[in-house]
């Protein structure tokens, strides 16, 4: 490998750590060598592997990989520490548990960590598409943000909906949930991190309106997005399928992250 590859660390190996490794093992990228991945037991054998990737024990272990980029699918919790660790051994930082953003504080401390460092937070669209459009239409102004996330009952067991409706005895789609953004990537960490993204991108986190539904009929994870604004009109309906092994979580976020990392060592960036 030569000194222009991009050095890959993954921080989580639950199912999009897995599956991100899993499609760049696959894919093959040029120039992106993934380095090594934080887990946090690096004594248990974990079955596939990546070939020649180092266990990371924790942010202390980063910077003797010499990381381009940090890709953190670990949970929201593990966003501040390993944000500022990437940062501090020159490494670009990509969260994907982007609820951590509802603190306003932590979102600008990284910016200014990155700053420092002359690196970047990068933030991939997630579960969503359209990012791209409702960023650049946010430079006119946009009126109007709202998206709506529909999943089975069974991605929202275990999550805040328990409190708010009896899931296992819906027999129609239900509303459990509308509110700001920020409500709803604080409540529901695990299933409501686009929100978060869907914010950044458009009209922060208290004006964009979420809402979220359990269908007991969606066969899989869906994502609707209306926007308005001096731009026009834009609406985005996506049905996700989930990953195998995490129902809460859409293919499309990993493979986000695979198109972000791919981007960052390609000479032609789509
Ligand atoms: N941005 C987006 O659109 C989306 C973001 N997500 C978020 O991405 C994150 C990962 O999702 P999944 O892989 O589906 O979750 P998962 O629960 O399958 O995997 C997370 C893994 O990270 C490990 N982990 C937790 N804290 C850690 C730490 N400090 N160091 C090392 N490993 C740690 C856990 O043991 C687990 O193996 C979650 O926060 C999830 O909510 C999920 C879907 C969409
Ligand atoms: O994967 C999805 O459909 C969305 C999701 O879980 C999240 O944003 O946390």
């Amino acid at each position: 490998m030569s000194g222009s590859d991009l050095r890959v660390v993954l921080v989580g190996w639950g199912a999009i750590g897995q599956r991100v490794a899993a499609l760049l093992a696959e894919r093959r990228p040029p120039r992106v060598v993934l380095a090594g991945v934080a887990v946090r037991d690096a004594g248990v054998v974990r079955p596939g592997w990546p070939a020649g990737a180092a266990r990371v024990a924790g942010p202390d272990g980063l910077a003797a990989l010499a990381p381009g980029l940090v890709v953190e699918c670990a949970g929201r919790a593990a966003v501040m520490d390993w944000g500022r660790a990437a940062l501090a051994a020159g490494a670009d930082f990509a969260p994907a548990s982007t609820s951590a953003f509802t603190d306003g504080a932590l979102l600008a401390d990284l910016a200014a960590r990155a700053t420092a460092a002359g690196r970047q937070v990068l933030i991939a669209p997630g579960a969503l598409g359209g990012i791209d459009a409702l960023a650049a239409a946010a430079r006119l102004g946009l009126a109007e943000v709202r998206h709506e996330i529909v999943k089975p009952p069974a991605a929202w067991a275990g999550t805040a909906a328990e409190k708010l409706c009896d899931l296992a005895a819906l027999t129609a789609p239900l509303t459990f949930f509308d509110g700001t953004a920020a409500e709803a990537a604080r409540d529901f960490p695990q299933n409501a991190n686009v929100a978060m993204i869907t914010a950044l991108a458009g009209i922060g986190p208290a004006r964009t309106r979420i809402a979220l539904v359990a269908d007991p009929g969606a066969a899989g994870n869906a994502h609707r997005l209306r926007a308005t604004g001096d731009f026009g009109t834009m609406t985005i309906a996506l049905e996700n399928r989930p990953l195998a092994t995490n129902p809460k979580s859409s293919e499309l976020t990993a493979l986000a992250l695979v198109r972000l990392i791919e981007n960052r060592a390609a000479a032609v960036v789509l």
